[in-house]
């Protein structure tokens, strides 16, 4: 079954109660931060911290991640920390092109191999915070094969584009589109980027319906209290449940006499609408919401 990826949650790395606590809030996925939210003279600590946190708490289905520095500012340090501590990815920030990411698989290789772990074992994120970024992007989406994804880092980049975020985010429509077609082109997920005013519930659901909309997969977020709101947006609603079944049921008797295409409440159906049906039922099967068994 495809992995959940609706929520990761940055934890920043100094903060060893933080660590601690990450997976007990249930989002899909918790992101140890080494990089912009901690301080250089914490740098150290912090990477110890992770690499603790990594090898003694029980993650358990809740995929592991660490953001870490720039190759040339302790990043071969921190990859060596996370792939000891058994990370299951490691992110790069500000991404800008595609030999960035080999230089990183280059490190995360050589760790595992001096190791004993299996070569090919970590995967590898690649989130892209400027122009430079966006416009390689396609190249960054073919760059490894343990790239599972790429996510859009929005406060870096606006400031960048030398702009500011607005409540519609047209300021990032082209970076989240081309984003999603280099993710969906290279059969990887795409992941939107932070909406930092915590507080703010109603313009936080808002963004998620929006990106939900556009095709993301989810979205890096920074609070416990956003994980239930991503969820919720992301859970099919009964009634797409419903119909998702209709069409699967109704297309398996047309195929069985002969056709691939057929009628279901007055609307076609055929191929690319039932492989949206068998997206629902997976994203309902994923979240809970339908057994294993129930189709
Ligand atoms: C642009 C970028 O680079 S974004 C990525 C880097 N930024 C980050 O990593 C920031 C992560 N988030 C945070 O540090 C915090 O959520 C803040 C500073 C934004 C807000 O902090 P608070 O006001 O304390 O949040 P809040 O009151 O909702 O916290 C409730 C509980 O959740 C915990 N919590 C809050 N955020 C997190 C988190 N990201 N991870 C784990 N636990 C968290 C708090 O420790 C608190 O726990 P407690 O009840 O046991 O004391
Ligand atoms: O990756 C993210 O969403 C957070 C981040 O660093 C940014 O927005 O600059
Ligand atoms: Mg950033």
């Amino acid at each position: 079954m495809e992995r959940l990826r609706r929520t990761m949650m940055f934890v920043p790395g100094a903060n060893a109660a933080m660590l601690r606590d990450a997976p007990l809030y249930g989002s899909d996925a918790v992101m140890f931060d080494l990089e912009d939210a901690v301080s250089l003279n914490e740098k150290d600590t912090a990477r110890m911290l992770v690499h603790n946190a990594l090898k003694n708490i029980d993650y358990s289905n809740v995929e592991t991640v660490v953001r870490i520095n720039d190759l040339k500012a302790g990043g071969d340090q921190d990859i060596e920390a996370s792939v000891l501590g058994g990370v299951n990815v490691i992110r790069l920030p500000k991404t800008e092109n595609a030999q960035e990411i080999k230089d990183v698989e280059a490190v995360i290789e050589r760790v595992e191999r001096e190791n004993g772990i299996e070569v090919g074992t970590t995967n590898i994120m690649a989130a892209i915070e400027s122009a430079t970024g966006i416009l390689n992007v396609r190249e960054i989406a073919h760059a490894s094969d343990r790239l599972i994804g790429i996510a859009l880092g929005a406060e870096d980049y606006v400031t960048n584009m030398k702009t500011e975020r607005s409540a519609t985010g047209e300021e990032l429509f082209f970076a989240r589109s081309f984003i999603l077609h280099a993710a969906r082109d290279a059969g990887i997920a795409a992941l939107d980027t932070v909406y930092s005013d915590v507080d703010n519930e109603e313009g936080f659901r808002n963004e998620v319906q929006r990106i939900k909309q556009l095709g993301f997969d989810g979205k890096s977020i920074i609070n416990p209290r956003q994980i239930p709101i991503v969820h919720d947006e992301y859970a099919p609603t009964q009634k797409e449940i419903d119909n998702a079944k209709e069409i699967i049921w109704a297309i398996q008797e047309a195929e069985e006499k002969g056709s691939g295409v057929i009628s279901v409440n007055g609307k076609m159906v055929d191929k690319p609408i039932v492989e949206r049906a068998e997206r629902v039922i997976a994203l309902a099967k994923a979240a809970n919401i339908i057994t294993e068994e129930e189709l």
